[in-house]
């Protein structure tokens, strides 16, 4: 990597004095409170009055707002502030390349087996170590996974490496386990018109399927993710209460799922609306447990990763060159791209242990079969300097 391609670390940013760091800061300063202010109140004391509490189920705790700080207190706070913010961010971050089947589901021009193929060796030669390979569905609904068989049976089995597909069903299952799969994916939604329009059920005949598919998956001794996908608003009913996602996300990982992947399918959340989500389903699902898969139609998705980080997720799913959207959800762009997810977390210091260099060649390379510009912001900027 060369050092242009290197992401300004906060070791890198020039030594601000406290005057001109004001002159940046805005007048709200957000923090998350310790065990001490908890404790002893300490914060809202150094703000001499001007804090106010936002309650808000527990959120409370992180919505601690010093509003209208004098300088003194802004003095104390602003010396340690970029570690405040960025003190409980993980320090590695598990990226879960969804770019082979979620991004080429929705691809109008068919693209070859070889093609999908050679994409996968290519992102598994960056490092990443999850890279969900294909979706074993009804050809008739997703006729762009039709080679789902050849696909996984193309890919040669890397030490550490795993390549989830989808299942919808138990039909799917077996022709996927057929096929040599190893960890498999079920996909249910918080959305009841959203499950009609993806899976032809309601939200209760999904689980009831995959309470099958699930104990089938245990019997073969194979990893199983569950997905929630309109967490946030569903392309027909509009913004979806946090409850329902919460609800779907804890039968999954009751039937037997080690990671529950949380998809704003139309990527119209906001920090404002992803938090709350969050809280409600880390209330039935272990943090640790938890991913996040975030489309990127309004660009919203690096800010929506970054506070689930912040509130201690480190499974993140990101496609290459932003690829993607999904055939059942109108207007939807493509997933975040995974080299803007590699660039911000380097930049974090965040290890992720894969390489950015040989990423964008993935993403030169399909990008070039598409006939379409890079769909990554990062990879796009990188291009230009080194043109
Ligand atoms: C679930 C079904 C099958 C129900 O579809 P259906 O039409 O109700 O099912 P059916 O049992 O009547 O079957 C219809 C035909 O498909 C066949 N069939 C049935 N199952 C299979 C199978 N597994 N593999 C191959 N063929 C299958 C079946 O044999 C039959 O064939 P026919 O007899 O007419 O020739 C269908 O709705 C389906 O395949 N849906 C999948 C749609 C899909 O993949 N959507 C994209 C997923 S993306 C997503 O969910 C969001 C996510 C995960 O990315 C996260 C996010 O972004 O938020």
């Amino acid at each position: 990597m060369s050092s242009l391609e290197e992401p300004l670390g906060l070791g890198d940013l020039p030594k601000l004095s406290i005057n001109r760091l004001e002159r940046f800061s805005s007048p709200n300063t957000y923090r998350r409170a310790t065990t001490d202010d908890r404790n002893t109140n300490k914060y809202s004391n150094s703000c001499n009055g001007n804090s106010q509490m936002i309650f808000h189920g527990n959120s409370h705790l992180w919505q601690t707002q010093c509003r209208n700080a004098n300088s003194s207190c802004d003095g104390v706070e602003l010396r340690d502030l970029p570690r405040k913010v960025l003190r409980d961010l993980p320090r590695f971050v598990k990226i879960v390349e969804v770019g082979p089947r979620d991004g080429l589901q929705n691809e109008k021009n068919n693209v070859p087996t070889s093609v999908k193929i050679q994409l996968i060796h290519k992102l598994v030669a960056a490092g990443l170590s999850v890279v969900e390979a294909t979706s074993f569905v009804s050809p008739k609904w997703v006729p762009q996974l039709a080679d789902a068989k050849d696909v996984l049976s193309g890919i040669p089995q890397v030490p550490n490496v795993r390549f989830p597909v989808l299942t919808p069903n138990l039909r799917g299952f077996e022709a996927a386990v057929a096929a040599g799969a190893k960890e498999i994916a079920v996909f249910a939604s918080a959305s009841e018109s959203f499950s009609k329009s993806n899976l032809n059920c309601t939200i209760e005949e999904s689980l009831v399927r995959y309470r099958d598919v699930t104990a089938a998956a245990k019997k073969h001794g194979l990893r199983i993710r569950g997905y929630v996908s309109c967490v946030i608003a569903c392309p027909v009913e509009g913004t979806i209460h946090p409850s329902k996602v919460a609800y779907v996300a804890k039968e999954l990982y009751n039937m037997g799922c080690s990671e529950i992947s949380l998809g704003d399918t139309i990527g119209v959340g906001t920090p404002g609306n992803v938090v709350p989500m969050l809280e409600a389903v880390m209330s039935f699902v272990p943090v640790d447990k938890i991913a996040v898969h975030f489309h990127d139609t309004y660009g919203q998705a690096l800010a929506n990763i970054l506070v689930s980080l912040q509130m201690g997720i480190s499974v993140v799913d990101s496609s290459v060159s932003g690829l993607g959207g999904c055939p059942y959800a109108k207007g939807a762009t493509g997933n975040v791209a995974t080299e803007d997810v590699v660039y911000m977390l380097h930049g974090l210091g965040i290890e992720t242990n894969v390489d950015l260099n040989k990423l964008m060649e993935a993403g030169d390379y399909i990008s070039d079969h598409l006939g379409r510009p890079l769909g990554s912001k990062t990879a796009t900027a990188l291009r230009k300097l080194t043109c």
